[in-house]
C-alpha cells in the first residue's frame, strides 16, 4: 500500500467504474489481450501490453493496473504504471480565414513527494473515491489560432510540438505518426484540408459535426468557466455570473458567413429553430464589392475611421432634425440603412469606404441583433448569446447587437457574448474525444492562467505560445535583439456613445486602435487542476468574491500597477540570487522582468482581458511568471535566515507568555501575530525598515508599538467565546484552521504560540499553508521541519506534532512514543493549493476541504488572505482574520487608517 502511495507522486491515478475495475483486474491477472466494453466506449486490449482503441479515443495503457485505495469503493482509483504522460490531445477547427487549435498539455508535477502529504491523507481519511469514473488529466489546455490562408504555420507548430503524436514526450519517427492517428476536427476546413494533413502528418482528421462541437463547446464553457459571458454596452464590458444548474434553454446565435440561431436545451440537445442568410459573409462581401477591402480585418478597421450619417437616413433627416418622440425614435436613429444614397447624385466614388463600411456593420450588426430577440421572445428564451467569427471580439459590431437588443426588448432582454467564442467549435471537436471527462468539470477544477507568448507582441503574432523556457528566453532575446518594445496588444477603445433614444453617434476615430481579429481572439490558458475544491465553510460559495479590491477602478488599477512595476528590479535581484546569481539566473531573471511587464502592461490596456481581475489576480500571475522563468523559490534564504533567527528566541517567548495568566496571554498572543505579521518582503515600506534593525529588534519595535483599540478590534468577542465570560463558560473548539503567512518571525514568534495555545486548550490545529512558494510566504512543505525545531523547546508542540503524525522521524526513533502520541490533540499541517499571497476559497486543495469538515474556527492571517482576499467573506463556523496594513493606501482605503494600523475581526458562526 505504502508503494502506491509514493507511486502516486510519480504516476497519474485514473478512476475507472466498478465494471471495468473487475475487466481490468482480470485482464492484468490472465494478461491476454481481450475486448473489453465500458459504458462511455470500447476499448480493446491488444495482446502485450499497450491498450488499442477503436476510432480516436485516447489510448490508455491499462497494463499492470492496480488498484488504489479501498476495493469496496464504488469508484475506486487504479494506478496506471504503464501509462505515459501523453495523454495529450489536439482538436481544430478549420474555417475559411482562421484555424482554432485546442490542445492539452499535462502539467509538470511541481509538488515534491513529501511524507507530510501522505500522512495528512491517511489523518484525514482522504481517499480518491471522489474521483470521476473517468480521468480528467491536470494539465493544460492551450487555444492557439492560425490564419488560414497561412496552414503551413499551422502544421510546422503541430509537428513542433508533436501534437499529432501526443506531445512531445512520445514523439513520432520523422515527424509523421506512425500509426493510424485520428485527429478531430471541425469546419469545412476538416474537408478541404483532409489531404493535406494526411501527407504533411500522417494524421487523418475525424470530422465533427459542426453545430455538434459548437453547442458542445459553448455549454462547456458557459458552465465551467468562471468569467465567461459578459454584457457589451457602450463600451463597457460586464461579466456575468451564469448558474450551471439554470443555463438551459437559451439561444445561442452563430455569426458566421450566415447566422444560426439554435435553441439549446441542454446537453446535445439543441435545435436550429432560425437564422439569416445575411451575415459575416453578406457585410463582408458586399463591403469588398463596394470598398475594394482586400481582407475582413481591413473591412472592420475601416469602420472605426467611418461616419455613417453620410450614408444612412436618419430619422432627423426625415424630421427636419428633430426625434420623432411620440414612437421613441431620436433624430440619430437609422431610418434607413443607405437609404441616403437614393436621394443623392452621388456615385460610389463619392462615398468614403470608411462611412460604407461603418454603415453595413450597423446594418447588419443591427439586424441579427433584432431578428436573434425576436426568435429568443417566440421561444421564450430568457438568454441570448452571440458568437461567431463576425464578432471576433470587436466592440462595435457588440455594442451594435447590445443596442438592438435592449431597443427591441425594452430593456427586458441583454445581448450576452463569450470570451472563447472564436474557440466554441474547436472546444467542442475536442470535447468529442469521449474520454477526456471535460463535460462535467466544474468551474472549481479549472483556473485560467496568463499565456506566456504570443499575447504580447502587439496582436499580429500566429505563433504558438511557447512551451519550454529556452523557448520563451530566445523568444524574449529575438525582441531584445530587434530593439522591438515587448507591447501588450492595444484593445479597441469601445466608447462609442449612443444618442439615448435608439441611436449611435459616430464611433471615435480609433482606426489606429482597432485590435485585429489575430490578437482578439487570446485567451487565457486553461489550468485543469482536478483535485480542487470549493472550500466547504464557505457561508455563501455562489455570492463569494475573495478580492477586496475591485481593479475595475482605473485609479486602482492604474496604483497597483505602479507598486508592482516598482517592485520588479528588486524582485529580479531577489530571484536571481536565489539561484546562485549564474548567468543563465541573470538571463532568466531578465527574461522574467520582460514577460511580467508586458503583461501587466497588457492589463493595463484590457483589466478584463483574462476575465474579471482582481487584485489577487495580479499578486499570483507575478508568481506564476516567476514559475514560468523556473524561479520556484526567490526568498528561499531569506526565509530561512529569518526561520533561524527566530526560532532562536523562541523559547524565551515561550517562557514569557506562559507566567501570563489567562486572559493576558490571549491577548499577548494576538498581538504577537500582528506584531509579527510586519515581516512583509512583498510590502515596499517594510523592506525600507529591515535595513534600520535586525529581525529581533523590529519584532521588539512591532510589539511595543501594539496598542488597542486596534483600527478594527473586535478582541474581546474572540476572547469572550475563547475563555468564557463570568456568567457563561465556553467549550473549546474543536478544530482551528489556521492560515498562515510568512516565514520567520511571523510563523515561529506569530501563529505558532497561538497554534500552541489552542492545543494546550484541547483544540485540534491544522496549520493551512502555501503548496507553492510566493513571496515569504511560507510552505506546507516547509512546515513540517519549522514545527519539528519549535517542537524541540516545547512538550505541546512536540505532543501535538507527534500525534498530528508531524514529527514523523521522531516518532521512528522513540518507538514507545505512540501511547503518548494519544494524550494530544493533533497539530497537522495541510497545503492550500494555492501559490500565491492570497486565497481564493473557491478552489482550494482537497487536503484543505477535508480538514475544513470537521473545523469550527478559522483564522485568517496576513493582509494576502485576511485583507486583500477574504475581508468580507462570511463563514459557517467562527473567523478571525489577523493583518497588519502595509500599505498605506490600503490602510486609507479598507479601514480610514495608517500604515501598520492592525486589524482583529472576529465574526462568530452565523
Ligand atoms: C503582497 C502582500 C499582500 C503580502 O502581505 P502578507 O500577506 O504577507 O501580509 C503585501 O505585501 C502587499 O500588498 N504588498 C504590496 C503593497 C506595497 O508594497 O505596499
Ligand atoms: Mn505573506
Amino acid at each position: 500500500m505504502a508503494g502506491l502511495v509514493e507511486k502516486e507522486q510519480r504516476q497519474q491515478l485514473i478512476g475507472i467504474n466498478e465494471k471495468e475495475e473487475k475487466q481490468v483486474e482480470s485482464e492484468d491477472n490472465n494478461n491476454k489481450g481481450c475486448e473489453f466494453e465500458s459504458g462511455q466506449g470500447d476499448m480493446v486490449l491488444g495482446a502485450g501490453n499497450s491498450i488499442h482503441r477503436s476510432g480516436s479515443r485516447p489510448q490508455l495503457d491499462v497494463s499492470k493496473a492496480e488498484i488504489q485505495g479501498n476495493v469496496e469503493e464504488k469508484y475506486p482509483t487504479i494506478l496506471l504504471p504503464n501509462q505515459s504522460d501523453d495523454l495529450s490531445h489536439l482538436a481544430l477547427d478549420i474555417g475559411g480565414s482562421l484555424i482554432k487549435l485546442v490542445y492539452f498539455s499535462r502539467h509538470e508535477d511541481q509538488s515534491a513527494d513529501d511524507k507530510r502529504k501522505k500522512i495528512v491523507k491517511e489523518r484525514l481519511g482522504l481517499s480518491n473515491g471522489n474521483r470521476r469514473s473517468y480521468p480528467i488529466l491536470g494539465g493544460r489546455l492551450h487555444f492557439v489560432k492560425f490564419e488560414t490562408g497561412k496552414i503551413n504555420e499551422c502544421l510546422d507548430f503541430i509537428h513542433s510540438k508533436q501534437l499529432h503524436c501526443g506531445g512531445p514526450e512520445s514523439p513520432c519517427a520523422d515527424g509523421v505518426a506512425d500509426r493510424n492517428v485520428i485527429i478531430k476536427a471541425t469546419g469545412g476546413g476538416a474537408y478541404k484540408y483532409a489531404d493535406l494533413f494526411k501527407e504533411r502528418l500522417g494524421v487523418s482528421l475525424d470530422k465533427e459535426d459542426e453545430m455538434d462541437c459548437l453547442v458542445a463547446g459553448a455549454n462547456f464553457l458557459l458552465k465551467a468557466i468562471r468569467h465567461e459571458a459578459f454584457t457589451h454596452m457602450e463600451g463597457q464590458k460586464e461579466f456575468v455570473q451564469i448558474d450551471p444548474n439554470d443555463l438551459f434553454p437559451y439561444l445561442l446565435v452563430n455569426i458566421g458567413s450566415g447566422v444560426s440561431m439554435i435553441k439549446v436545451d441542454g446537453d446535445g440537445k439543441f435545435e436550429r429553430v432560425s437564422g439569416t442568410n445575411v451575415g459575416g459573409g453578406t457585410y463582408w462581401g458586399l463591403g469588398r464589392l463596394l470598398t475594394k477591402c482586400k481582407s475582413f480585418d481591413e473591412l472592420l478597421e475601416l469602420s472605426q475611421k467611418g461616419d455613417n450619417r453620410t450614408i444612412d437616413m436618419l430619422v432627423g433627416d426625415i424630421y427636419g432634425g428633430l426625434d420623432y418622440s411620440k414612437i421613441g425614435l431620436s433624430a440619430a436613429t437609422i431610418a434607413s440603412s443607405f437609404g441616403k444614397t437614393i436621394s443623392e447624385k452621388k456615385e460610389l466614388e463619392d462615398y468614403r469606404p470608411e462611412d460604407i463600411s461603418l454603415s453595413l456593420l450597423r446594418m447588419i450588426s443591427y439586424n441579427i441583433g433584432q431578428i436573434s430577440y425576436l426568435t429568443a421572445l417566440r421561444f421564450r428564451l430568457k438568454r441570448i448569446f452571440f458568437g461567431g467569427f463576425f464578432i471576433r471580439g470587436h466592440a462595435y459590431t457588440m455594442d451594435t447587437i447590445s443596442f438592438a437588443v435592449q431597443f427591441w426588448s425594452n430593456g427586458e432582454a441583454q445581448a450576452m457574448f463569450l470570451r472563447h467564442e472564436g474557440f466554441m467549435g474547436a472546444l467542442g471537436a475536442f470535447m468529442s474525444y469521449e474520454k477526456h471527462g471535460l463535460d462535467d468539470l466544474m468551474v472549481h477544477q479549472l483556473v485560467e492562467r496568463f499565456p506566456m507568448g504570443a499575447p504580447y507582441t502587439g496582436g499580429k503574432i500566429h505563433g504558438p505560445p511557447l512551451g519550454d523556457l529556452n523557448e520563451k528566453i530566445s523568444w524574449m532575446e529575438k525582441f531584445v535583439r530587434r530593439g522591438t518594445e515587448i507591447t501588450a496588444p492595444v484593445p479597441m477603445t469601445p466608447l462609442a456613445a449612443t444618442t439615448g433614444l435608439g441611436g449611435f453617434e459616430v464611433p471615435l476615430s480609433k482606426g489606429s486602435t482597432l485590435r485585429s481579429d489575430a490578437s482578439a481572439l487570446n485567451v487565457g490558458v486553461l489550468h485543469l487542476v482536478p483535485t480542487l475544491e470549493v472550500f466547504p465553510l464557505l457561508a455563501n460559495p455562489k455570492s463569494y468574491d475573495p478580492n477586496t479590491i475591485d481593479l475595475s477602478d482605473p485609479s486602482e488599477l492604474k496604483y497597483w500597477y505602479t507598486i508592482l512595476s516598482e517592485h520588479l528590479p528588486d524582485l529580479v535581484d531577489k530571484a536571481v540570487a536565489s539561484e546562485g546569481g549564474t548567468d543563465d539566473a541573470k538571463r532568466r531573471g531578465d527574461a522574467f522582468a520582460r514577460a511580467f511587464s508586458a503583461h501587466l502592461a497588457r492589463l493595463m490596456e484590457e483589466p478584463a482581458a483574462y476575465g474579471k481581475l482582481g487584485l489577487a489576480n495580479l499578486l499570483e500571475m507575478r508568481e506564476e511568471c516567476l514559475r514560468e522563468f523556473q524561479f520556484f523559490d526567490a526568498y528561499r534564504s531569506i526565509k530561512q535566515r529569518e526561520n533561524e533567527a527566530s526560532l532562536a528566541v523562541l523559547p524565551d517567548l515561550l517562557v514569557e507568555i506562559d507566567s501570563m495568566d489567562e486572559e493576558t496571554r490571549l491577548l499577548t498572543l494576538i498581538e504577537g501575530v500582528l506584531a509579527a505579521n510586519i515581516f512583509d518582503w512583498g510590502s515596499r515600506a517594510c523592506v525600507d525598515l529591515y535595513h534600520k534593525g535586525t529581525i529581533i529588534e523590529i519584532y521588539r519595535m512591532s510589539r511595543n508599538k501594539m496598542q488597542r483599540p486596534w483600527r478594527v478590534d473586535d478582541f474581546d468577542a474572540f476572547k469572550a467565546r475563547m475563555l468564557g465570560t463570568k456568567n457563561k463558560k465556553m467549550p473549546p473548539h474543536r478544530r482551528a484552521l489556521l492560515f498562515v503567512d510568512n516565514s520567520g518571525a511571523d510563523i515561529v514568534l506569530g501563529m505558532l504560540p497561538l497554534a500552541r495555545e489552542l492545543l494546550r486548550r484541547g483544540t485540534e490545529v491544522v496549520l493551512v499553508a502555501n503548496s507553492l512558494s510566493a513571496l515569504n510566504d511560507v510552505t506546507a512543505m516547509e512546515l513540517p521541519d519549522i514545527v519539528a525545531e519549535a517542537a524541540k523547546h516545547c512538550d505541546i508542540l512536540r505532543r501535538a506534532a507527534e500525534a498530528g503524525g508531524l514529527l514523523v522521524d521522531a516518532m521512528i526513533n522513540t518507538s514507545d512514543s505512540s501511547k503518548e502520541k494519544s494524550s494530544s490533540v493533533p497539530l497537522m499541517v495541510v497545503e492550500n493549493g494555492c501559490g500565491s499571497p492570497c486565497i481564493d476559497l473557491r478552489q482550494v486543495s482537497s487536503e484543505l476541504a477535508a480538514a475544513a469538515k470537521e473545523a469550527d474556527l478559522i483564522i485568517l492571517e496576513g493582509m494576502g488572505r485576511a485583507l486583500h482576499t477574504n475581508l468580507n467573506a462570511q463563514f459557517k463556523c467562527d473567523a478571525l482574520k489577523l493583518a497588519m496594513v502595509k500599505n498605506q493606501r490600503l490602510a486609507e482605503k479598507l479601514v480610514n487608517g495608517n500604515i501598520y494600523d492592525c486589524i482583529c475581526k472576529y465574526e462568530p458562526a452565523g
